[in-house]
């Protein structure tokens, strides 16, 4: 397990022992291969920032969601050097389609060699973006609203709220929201003073979204204490 990988701090599950043995007996035995050079190829480039990266149990958990609700088309906001990205392209067939959107391109670049080796480019449409520009343009413009199956939220915590106004008109009833970080390293459940300061701004935000989805009775909702906290929200109305 290399070390970025193992860093417990920065993730629900902190028992550094417990993790490891999910990751070494249950995860890297089926992560994909280019999935595998693609979080390798991270960390040598961005050695800090490769946390960004979804954990690999994340992905498999989001491969086996995608087949189960059979998505052909999904959304995916933070897209980073793509280790989300690949694992959807991975689990959607042959003709799904990922409106993929990022203001960072060059990190895209960084993993696009591991998604063409995997043959899977041909699905993805990458937007260079800001994501709330993509989102209003595929409803204004695009005509897409109710025609995607899943979105994969993981962009600037501080725009999940108005993410979601988007996001409840492009997925269709019965698809799913995806948004990760929502319990950002625990600290969801710690008095304000015991948070760090760069972690302040976020968490505020954050605490903001999980209290609105619990109260938005137009969707079904799951939190996943996998990876950083994944909130799963079915679309119901
Ligand atoms: C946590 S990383 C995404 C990680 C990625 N899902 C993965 O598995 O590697 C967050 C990404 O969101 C992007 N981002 C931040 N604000 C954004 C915005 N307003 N619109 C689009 N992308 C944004 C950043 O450039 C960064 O690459």
């Amino acid at each position: 397990m290399s070390e970025s990988e193992a860093k417990p701090e920065r993730r629900i599950l902190k028992n550094p022992a417990l993790l490891k043995y999910i990751f070494e007996t249950s995860c890297f035995p089926r992560e994909h291969e280019q999935l595998k050079q693609l979080r390798e190829a991270t960390v040598e480039k961005y050695p800090f920032w490769s946390l960004m990266n979804v954990p690999v149990d994340e992905s498999l958990l989001l491969s086996m969601l995608l087949k189960v609700m059979n998505a052909k088309k999904t959304l995916e906001l933070g897209v980073f050097t793509g280790y989300s990205l690949l694992t959807t392209a991975l689990a959607l067939p042959a003709d799904g389609k990922i409106t993929a959107i990022d203001v960072d391109k060059e990190a895209y670049e960084v993993g696009l060699p591991f998604i063409q080796k995997a043959g899977v480019e041909n699905k993805i449409n990458f937007c260079q973006s800001d994501a709330f520009t993509v989102l209003n343009d595929l409803i204004t413009k695009g005509k897409e609203e109710g025609s995607f199956d899943f979105a994969f939220v993981d962009a600037d915590k501080d725009s999940y709220m108005e993410y979601h106004k988007l996001l409840m008109k492009l997925v269709k009833v019965g698809g799913i929201i995806a948004y990760d970080n929502t319990l950002w390293f625990g600290t969801v459940a710690e008095p304000e003073e015991n948070v760090e300061n760069f972690a302040k701004e976020s968490r505020k935000h954050l605490l903001e979204l999980n209290s609105f989805l619990a109260a938005d009775d137009r969707v079904e909702l799951a939190v996943v204490s996998i990876g950083d906290g994944l909130t799963l929200c079915r679309r119901l109305s």
